[in-house]
């Protein structure tokens, strides 16, 4: 067996890793743990302003090594942050655990997310913004992934149930 989490949720902001991790990680009887909040907390900082202040390379080599620490130290489920994995040396360090793909098409997209000012990438327009953002990342999902999980007409239940089977994982 190797060590490390018991699953990698990787996805799009909104495909869900926040709700079906925490579900997740309750029917395995783990925690759970997300790297964005980890970089918040040992930054003190929004994300949004390490961007304004540092910019994206710099957040993206804090993202880095906070999933190489999280991968390392974390034994439940891990969700990374959406676009962990445009960095490859953040991808190189995903290719021994399971990771999964939560993916969902753009009309799933706009519905959970397009009209929340709080995400400012999909604001103006979302579904040319949806597809723009996928059309340079989906090949990179897909390359990390073990298995990836359709999440679209789908409840959290039924997306968790099916990373479960995807991993051959079972209940705690
Ligand atoms: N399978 C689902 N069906 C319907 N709505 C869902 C589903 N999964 C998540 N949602 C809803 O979509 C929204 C985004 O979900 P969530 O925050 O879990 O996504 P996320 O991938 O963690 O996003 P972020 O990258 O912003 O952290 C929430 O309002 C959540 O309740
Ligand atoms: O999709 C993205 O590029 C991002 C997603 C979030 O999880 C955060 O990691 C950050 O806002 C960047
Ligand atoms: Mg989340």
């Amino acid at each position: 067996m190797s060590s490390g989490p018991l699953v990698v949720l990787v996805g799009p902001m909104g495909s869900g890793k926040s709700t079906v991790g925490a579900l997740l990680a309750e029917r395995l009887g783990a925690s759970y743990r997300d790297t964005d909040a980890d970089i918040v907390a040992a930054e003190g900082r929004a994300i949004s302003d390490i961007f304004i202040e540092d910019g994206e390379p710099h957040f993206r080599a804090l993202e880095r090594e906070a999933v190489r620490v999280a991968l390392a130290e974390h034994t439940g489920v891990l969700a990374l942050g959406g676009g962990a994995i445009l960095d490859e040396g953040t991808r190189a360090l995903l290719a021994p655990h399971p990771v999964v793909y939560l993916s969902m098409d753009v009309e799933e997209a706009v519905k959970r997310v397009g009209l929340n000012t709080a995400r400012p990438l999909l604001a103006v327009n979302p579904r040319r913004q949806w597809r723009e953002l996928m059309d340079a990342r989906r090949h990179l999902y897909t390359e990390v992934a073990r298995a990836v999980v359709a999440t679209d007409e789908r409840t959290p239940e039924e997306v968790a149930q099916a990373v479960l089977d995807a991993l051959e994982l079972k209940d705690a």
